[in-house]
């Protein structure tokens, strides 16, 4: 079940439209079956959804195996009111060249899709479409609905192969993916309030601000970390947006807040960058457990501070 349980009777939302792989993750997230499902057009107005109390939680693309981090999360996520993911999931990623009836691959010019689709097929089209334009669609489903609205940007979608089912589109190839295997990871994001709890497998996600441009700076948020042997699984830098030059790292590390280690790091965190934002401790999905050693443990931090106090 959702780590958090939506005691609320609000929906949930996702990025759409209907057959996105967004939705495929959050129809993974045991429970959201049963709950009202609405789609949200882009990242920024599902996460306004959540913001103003008309859904419970947002799911959103965070990262993909091949292309990386996604930038329209990662900035919504960071900015604003503040947020908490409750929840991860991973889904394996495969594509299909969807067209209208009719339309052969001699007929296209110009493809519609989400621009990490689009990254992840690069070499397939550069072999056998070398000439066709890349259109920029919110998602890959939503590529797909305008084909079938009758878009004359495009003639052809990539897009998951449910999305052909729902659509009655013409698949045109299948697996165009150039990496098999490929994963994109996906988070359940919502209000702040509850924590879900430890699990001793989680994951605690941060958005630290660079504090002052000098030498070494990023070297004294990273030691936060080094010295208490929290490991990153993820860190990028994020533009602010304020000026060139000006960056937030957005960064993934194993455990959680109630780990002795994590919430030390946390706190000397908050001592080099007190503008750090917490996003959350959370599950991870593929429940595996860090490695700490015996310095790090939970009791090892706790007769530490005994110790401390045992001298003043
Ligand atoms: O467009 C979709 O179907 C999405 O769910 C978004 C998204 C992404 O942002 O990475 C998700 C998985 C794929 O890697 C391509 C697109």
């Amino acid at each position: 079940m959702i780590s958090v349980p939506n005691t609320s009777a609000l929906p949930l939302t996702f990025l759409g439209p209907e057959g996105t792989f967004t939705e495929a993750a959050l129809l993974q997230v045991p429970g959201a079956v049963d709950m009202e499902r609405i789609p949200s057009t882009n990242a920024a107005s599902a996460l306004a959804k959540v913001r103003k109390g008309e859904a419970f939680a947002a799911m959103l693309p965070i990262e993909n195996s091949i292309e990386g981090g996604v930038p329209a999360t990662l900035d919504a996520i960071s900015n604003g009111l503040e947020l908490r993911i409750l929840h991860e999931v991973v889904v394996p990623v495969s594509f299909v060249l969807v067209a209208p009836a009719g339309v052969t691959l001699a007929d296209i010019t110009a493809v519609g899709t989400h621009p990490h689709a689009w990254a992840q097929t690069r070499d397939w089209f550069g072999e056998h479409l070398p000439n066709a334009a890349h259109v920029p669609a919110n998602s890959t489903a939503a590529a797909a609905h305008s084909l079938v609205a009758g878009t004359d940007a495009f003639q052809a979608a990539v897009c998951a192969p449910l999305v052909a089912e729902q659509t009655g589109l013409n698949i045109l190839a299948a697996a165009i993916e150039d990496n098999i295997g490929a994963v994109t990871r996906f988070i359940l994001v919502g209000q702040p309030g509850t924590l879900p709890e430890p699990t001793g497998a989680d994951k605690t996600t941060l958005a630290i601000p660079l504090p002052e441009d000098h030498p070494g700076a990023l070297m004294a948020i990273l030691e936060q970390f080094a010295s208490r042997g929290v490991n990153l699984s993820r860190i990028e830098s994020r533009p602010t947006g304020q000026f060139l030059g000006h960056y937030i790292f957005s960064v993934d590390v194993d455990g959680h807040v109630r780990d002795a280690r994590v919430a030390d790091a946390l706190r000397g965190l908050h001592r080099v960058s007190p503008g750090m934002r917490f996003l959350g401790s959370y599950p991870r999905a593929d429940r595996q457990e860090p490695l700490i050693r015996s310095y790090n443990s939970d009791a090892a931090f706790g007769e530490a501070a005994d110790w401390v106090d045992s001298l003043l």
